[in-house]
């Protein structure tokens, strides 16, 4: 098969057996008999999308969302690899016996290729064999909480535990993912019991200050000088899961870099298109931890993006059912935190990117290249001779209204914070290994994305 486009100049991309083959600028006219040819013109033709934070939720709560729902969703968005988070299913993938489970739930039912992040908790970190057996079993790193994660079966871990996470990753070479955020008390801070108005967004906001993801990115930079050259953790990498801070938590993330720590960050879609001061009273669909903050951090986070001190993007999706997001009451502070977002990555990103001067060559490094070498997918995330044909074909300046009549494939399309937004940049075909598995709106019959486990 070949595609043709026309983006900086024409180009020709020859697939054979799932993998690219050839890249050639120009327009090939004459192909070997029988090969199928399609013309995308001046549409974009791009690597698929790798989103390497997402929550499945299956099995256990397929209520929540689902591998069948979600990786058709992530198709339709150009998302062609998702990296599932180890929490929200149930039971969490903390065991070799739970990642088997995870597999048996995904059998026949992915769109897109679908990899697996493990547990790091408690009771596993302090049991090595445990953890080997969860690595041996093919995830492709761990992730771990410094806050009360919001599931029973998920505990937080203390740095103890996190150290412990690292010296048995550091002999696979895998990363570990944290949500960086440390509870603690201050002169401003309202905790929950406090009779502020519910349904005010400021109200949550204040809950959790900068200063929580500052502690826990502070302590980890305690830990991560041990990843560098000849240091006692050398081959452990720590990734920073959702930024949201973009003042003092940053500046210590850079700085840890300029040392040659082996660390990582990442921030999300709702972070850089929204801020506090535009979420409307009660609207709790706009609830995530760490929470959206105002627009001068938004603006701040879009020039460390631009900069290149965020290494990638990913979505956090992370949808429940219409019950628990309380969008009648509009408690922020009971509701669930988590926004669904997944089939959107792509034009959230553009639409809001493009007014600070973000470019297509940068787009696709944060979502598609950079992802796909953090989680150590070698043959994905580039259009280039010998990679998997995981490519998304859109148009960056079709605009499109996320109304109700848009076809939207998440398991709660009702639940998203995109609902009812204009954006640009409309996905027309999705390949997964050289399978169209979405076309002009529809997806392919069968799912035939792969579970992807770590050798
Ligand atoms: N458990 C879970 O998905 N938590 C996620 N939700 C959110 O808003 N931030 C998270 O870490
Ligand atoms: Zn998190
Ligand atoms: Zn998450």
């Amino acid at each position: 098969m070949r595609i043709n486009s026309f983006v900086c100049g024409p180009l020709t991309v020859e697939i054979n057996e799932g993998k690219i083959i050839s890249v050639i600028e120009g327009y090939v006219k004459k192909g070997k008999s029988k090969q199928e040819v399609i013309d995308y013109a001046d549409a974009v033709v791009m690597p698929g999308l790798v989103d390497v934070h997402v929550h499945l939720d299956e099995p256990g709560r397929t209520q929540w969302e689902g591998f069948y729902t979600g990786t058709r969703a992530a198709a339709a968005g150009g998302v062609t690899t998702v990296v599932d988070m180890p929490l929200n299913n149930h039971p969490t993938t903390v065991s070799m016996e739970t990642l088997k489970l995870k597999l048996e739930a995904a059998e026949n039912k992915i769109y897109v290729d679908v990899g697996f992040w493990g547990g790091l908790i408690p009771e596993n970190a302090l049991n090595t064999s445990i953890l080997e057996g969860l690595l041996n079993a093919g995830v492709l790193g761990l992730k771990s909480f410094m806050c009360p994660s919001g599931i029973n079966d998920f505990p937080m871990t203390t740095l103890h535990h996190i150290k412990e996470g690292l010296s048995v990753l550091a002999r696979y070479r895998r990363p570990l993912l944290v949500h960086a955020e440390k509870q603690h008390h201050s002169k401003n801070h309202l905790d929950h019991n406090d009779k502020g108005d519910h349904r005010a967004y400021l109200t949550y906001l204040n809950t959790r200050p900068p200063s929580w993801e500052e502690a826990a990115i502070k302590e980890l930079i305690g830990v991560t000088q041990h990843t560098r050259i000849g240091g006692s953790l050398e081959g452990a990498h720590v990734h920073i899961a959702h930024l949201s801070d973009s003042s003092a938590s940053l500046d210590l993330i850079k700085e840890a870099k300029s040392h040659g720590d082996s660390v990582s960050v990442e921030t999300c879609p709702h972070y850089l298109a929204f801020s506090s001061e535009g979420i409307p009273n009660g609207d709790t669909r706009f609830k995530c931890s760490p929470p959206i903050r105002d627009a001068y951090n938004k603006k701040k986070l879009w020039e460390a993006v631009l900069e290149g001190h965020i290494d990638l993007l990913s979505s956090d999706h992370s949808p429940t059912v219409p019950g628990l997001k309380l969008l009648e009451e509009g408690d922020f502070l009971k509701a669930w935190g988590g926004i669904s977002s997944l089939q959107f990555d792509l034009p959230v990103t553009w639409s809001s990117g493009k007014k600070y001067g973000l470019t297509l060559e940068q787009l696709s490094l944060l979502w598609s290249k950079k992802p796909a070498t953090f989680a150590g997918l070698e043959a994905k995330g580039a259009i280039a001779v010998g990679n998997h044909a995981d490519i998304v074909v859109w148009h960056p300046e079709q605009e499109f209204d996320l109304n109700d009549d848009y076809p939207v494939f998440l398991k709660h399309p009702g639940l998203s914070a995109y609902m009812g937004k204009r954006l640009s940049g409309e996905v027309l075909d999705t390949f997964v290994r050289g399978n169209l598995v979405f076309k002009k709106g529809k997806h392919a019959p069968a799912a035939c994305g792969i579970p992807i486990l770590a050798k």
